[in-house]
């Protein structure tokens, strides 16, 4: 039976102290913050995940950011090498919660750099953006540790954003979906479908046809509901102000055969 468990991570009390590299800072409310994750794992939990937590990383300010660690592909968990040194040591904790739950481990080595947020997969098809943060060695020992597994890797390049997931997530149907502004080359996916908002670029696929989105993107929300499917929104703010989105809070385990 393919699993529906979910890892997640407390944000850590010094949260505002996350990086920002594309926007300007603005302060960050660490209560609220709190609120908003509580109220995304809940959401998880309705819609019929059971949400594993990992250890506290409460040193590092952006941990809550659990995707940026590791990479599923089936059974296997790629733990990350982060391309920002002051995330490196979040990987460990993600390490132990994986290996718990029976997942097969490797791992990215120097000099590769690759964060979780850069890998979108839409079927056997894992796209990998190298950009600021996922390197060329990083992008070949993805490809090394997952093309023998079935997966097709097709590497793309992300300058305008963060993370390749900053641009560009795919809804169940596959159709890529991006704020054109924000995405290098559209030309690149398939099928895309652009959308009139930057954060309508992120869905988290919560299964029977629904989808998670933040609050912050009203219009997309509205065309993906004409569209036929079925929205659910939650507000996380505190996290956008550090250039988190709703993909990057948790990291779902859908391929765990226990
Ligand atoms: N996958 C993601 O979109 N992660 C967001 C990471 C935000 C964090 N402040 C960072 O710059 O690494």
């Amino acid at each position: 039976m393919p699993s529906k468990k979910a890892l997640v991570r407390r944000p850590s009390p010094r949260l505002a102290d996350g990086l920002v590299t594309h926007i300007e800072r603005e302060k960050v409310d660490a209560g609220l913050a709190g609120e908003q994750w509580e109220a995304y794992v809940e959401a998880l939990r309705t819609h019929g995940w059971e949400t594993i937590e990992v250890e506290p990383a409460d040193d590092c300010p952006d941990s809550v950011f659990v995707e940026d660690a590791v990479v599923m592909y089936r059974n296997v968990a790629l733990i990350t090498r982060p391309g920002a040194e002051s995330r490196r040591a979040e990987t460990a904790g993600v390490e132990e919660a994986v290996a718990r739950l029976g997942c097969s481990v490797n791992w990215i080595w120097e000099p590769g750099t690759l964060d979780g947020g850069d890998v979108l997969k839409v079927g056997e098809t894992v796209y990998v953006g190298r950009g600021g943060r996922t390197n060329a060695a990083g992008v070949q020992q993805l490809r090394a540790a997952f093309e023998p597994l079935g997966a097709r890797v097709v590497a793309v390049p992300v300058s305008k954003v963060l993370h390749l997931k900053s641009a560009v997530t795919a809804l169940p149907d596959g159709t890529v979906i991006g704020h054109i502004p924000k995405v290098d080359r559209p030309s690149l996916f398939p099928g895309f479908l652009s959308v009139p908002e930057e954060a309508g670029a992120h869905v988290v696929l919560l299964g029977g046809g629904k989808l998670l989105m933040a609050a912050s993107a009203p219009k997309t929300a509205e065309l993906l509901t004409d569209l036929g499917h079925d929205v659910v929104t939650v507000d996380i703010s505190e996290f956008e102000k550090l250039e988190g989105c709703v993909t990057c809070l948790s990291v779902r385990l859908r391929e765990l055969y226990t």
